[in-house]
């Protein structure tokens, strides 16, 4: 999968994924009545707020963004019907030929591994159908169980050609608490940027590996670190925009092949209509914001990049 998502961005020219967190401040007045209308101040009239909110965002940017970033605690908070609106979303990013990166952040000691694997990225048994549960095309993963969390995620990926994305240094103010430890005279994202590096060894793609990491781009030196403890490792980047990380810090995130990083925004591009850069579009036109807002990030983070 990997292949896939290197040939988009390098076909769009956009290293960018853009986040679906449809959180419902951000979704405009009119959708929600509409929603709420058709099934009342209910999960499901959330769930139906989301879906038109989510479906009019994708339609403005498929053909100019390669990837999309569902997070997938936006929908989990509505309950079953949440759940059914981010599968629906994956969906119909799919039918749009986009990579579709579930952040979902799993991990777990083997056995209960394995079934979050299958979940988001594999096939389940059921009788004796194989039947495809969630169908993300990557899943971020968190590292802190050790490779029995991580193996079974790795042979699914090798399966059925996903990849998955492992926290190494995340965006948050907090992050350092426990990920700038030193052990062995070593912070710990380090050495897990290392173990990133050894298992992306056995989940290679054509040039980058299926195994790739999640550093925040509001640590650039630790990114610059980082892009050389794991070289074959695509970086997600979130923490660009609504986080304070800016372009220009983003340059050691990247190879020197101009590839190796995708950024994420997510509310910097989804509630664009409510910034005063993109009022003119007015809350009616929130998708054509979302687009105007992704084409200047992308000429932002090229211009940085000298492309
Ligand atoms: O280190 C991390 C890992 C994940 N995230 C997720 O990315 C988006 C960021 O949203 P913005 O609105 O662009 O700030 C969100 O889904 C986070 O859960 C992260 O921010 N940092």
């Amino acid at each position: 999968m990997i292949n896939k998502l290197v040939d988009k961005i390098v076909k769009t020219n956009a290293p960018v994924v853009v986040g679906l967190d449809p959180m419902m401040k951000y979704i405009p007045e009119h959708v929600q009545k509409e929603a709420f209308e058709q099934y009342g101040e209910t999960l499901e009239g959330a769930a139906e707020a989301i879906w038109q909110y989510n479906k009019a965002i994708i339609d403005n940017i498929y053909d100019i963004v390669p990837a999309v970033k569902p997070q997938i605690a936006m929908y989990e908070q509505f309950g079953i019907e949440g759940l059914k609106v981010f599968k629906k979303t994956v969906d119909y990013c799919h039918e749009k030929d986009m990579v579709v990166i579930g952040d979902v952040k799993r991990g777990d000691i083997g056995s209960t591994s394995e079934a979050y694997a299958v979940a988001h990225l594999g096939k389940v048994k059921v009788g004796s159908k194989l039947l495809t549960p969630f169908d993300e095309d990557f899943a971020t993963v968190n590292p802190y169980l050790g490779s029995d969390g991580i193996n079974p995620f790795i042979k699914v990926c090798n399966e059925e050609d996903k990849g998955i994305f492992i926290l190494v240094k995340t965006s948050n103010p907090s992050s350092g608490e426990f990920q700038d430890q030193l052990i062995d005279g070593k912070p710990l994202y380090e050495h897990v940027g290392a173990k990133v590096n050894e298992w992306g060894r056995q989940c290679m793609g054509d040039t980058y590996s299926n195994v790739g990491a999640v550093v925040g781009a509001t640590y650039p030196e630790m990114g610059k670190v980082l892009r050389k403890v794991m070289p074959k490792a695509y970086i997600l980047v979130p923490g660009y925009g609504a986080q304070g990380g800016k372009a220009e810090d983003l340059t050691a995130f990247f190879n020197p092949d101009g590839l190796g990083a995708i950024v994420n925004s997510s509310r910097g591009i989804i509630a664009a209509y409510a910034k005063d850069e993109y009022a003119k579009f007015g809350a009616k036109n929130f998708g054509e914001a979302s687009r105007q807002a992704a084409l200047d990030m992308i000429a932002d983070i090229n211009g940085a990049l000298g492309k």
